[in-house]
């Protein structure tokens, strides 16, 4: 389990990460949200003793990463994607690292495979594609089986395949009951590859919880209720005394907030009035995504006008 504690980070007189607290709990994949600046990378630094906390301790299952003797083992994590050396081919940069951590060089043959990286394993890594380098970091993470990974803005400047290998990769990986830690600046992305997400804006913590509380906590969701013209007052003034807030829409549809869609069948039913349309709408994520960050937005944009 990866346990951040009241860790702030100053550099200088900037507050990257202001008393952060929340925990990744094992075999989940959780998303890392929030907005460009926000903290992430510089949190995922101090989780792998890179940066160091000016305040807090980020500890990875009760210890500092770096008392870890193998920790390549206990957790595997890109965090920049081009950090390799441009001349090694991809082989031998994986080969480097498994012989400076004690990892068998078979792990190396095993994670070009599972990267896809095979057919271009004897190739410079200086030539590869963006989307190559990715797989090869991704290579480096597995390296040593790890049960944890932490992957920093994985899908930043994929095409759609390569976003979707990823989504697969991170799903398989949590299949298999290892934990997942990931990071990313966009909700949609996250939808189809978190079960809990932690978002955070201006370093402090907006919210940690299941992706689907995230989505019954947004203000949007609503019930469609369309009715005969002459059937509308009625209709209105039953979901208003069942305590519903009614919007009136330009096509004649009622937008229908506090209720749900059962609960307004039930009404139109006992009125006995015909609907023509009964339908729920949730929110997407996006929509509460950026009602939780709004605040952290409109203060960077301001701080940036400024
Ligand atoms: N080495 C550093 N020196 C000075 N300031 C830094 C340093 N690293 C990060 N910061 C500042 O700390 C804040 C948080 O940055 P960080 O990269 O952690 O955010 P992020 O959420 O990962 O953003 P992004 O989505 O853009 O990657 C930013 O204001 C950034 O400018």
């Amino acid at each position: 389990m990866i346990e951040v504690r009241g860790v702030t980070k100053r550099y200088g007189r900037s507050l990257a990460v202001d008393d952060l607290s929340f925990q990744v709990r094992t075999g989940q994949v959780t998303g890392f949200l929030g907005p460009n600046g926000a903290g992430k990378s510089t949190t995922m630094r101090m989780i792998l003793g890179l940066d160091r906390p000016s305040s807090g301790a980020a500890l990875v299952d009760g210890r500092p990463y770096r008392s870890f003797r193998r920790p390549l083992h206990k957790v595997g994590a890109l965090l920049d994607a081009s950090a390799f050396h441009p001349g090694r081919t991809a082989r031998d940069h994986l080969r480097a690292i498994a012989l400076s951590n004690g990892i068998s060089p078979a792990r190396v043959a095993h994670v070009l495979g599972q990267v896809g990286l095979d057919p271009v394993a004897g190739k410079r890594a200086g030539t590869f594609s963006l989307g190559m380098k990715q797989r090869l970091g991704i290579a480096a993470a597995l390296l040593g089986d790890p049960e944890l990974l932490m992957f920093d803005e994985p899908v930043n400047g994929l095409d759609p395949e390569g976003v979707l290998w990823i989504r697969t990769l991170i799903r398989g990986l949590a299949a298999e009951g290892r934990t997942v830690f990931v990071s990313s600046h966009l909700m949609s992305e996250m939808e189809s590859t978190a079960d809990h997400l932690v978002v955070v804006g201006r370093g402090r913590l907006i919210a940690d919880l299941p992706i689907r509380e995230l989505i019954a906590a947004a203000s949007g969701a609503h019930v469609v209720v369309r009715v005969a013209a002459e059937h509308r007052p009625a209709m209105i003034s039953a979901l208003s005394a069942g305590g519903a807030q009614i919007t009136l829409e330009p096509d004649g549809a009622l937008k229908v907030a506090g209720m749900d869609a059962a609960g307004a069948g039930a009404l139109a039913h006992a009125c006995g009035i015909p609907l023509a349309e009964l339908s729920p709408r949730r929110s997407s994520l996006e929509d509460a995504y950026f009602e939780l960050t709004e605040d952290a937005v409109e203060y960077r944009a301001k701080e940036v006008a400024a």
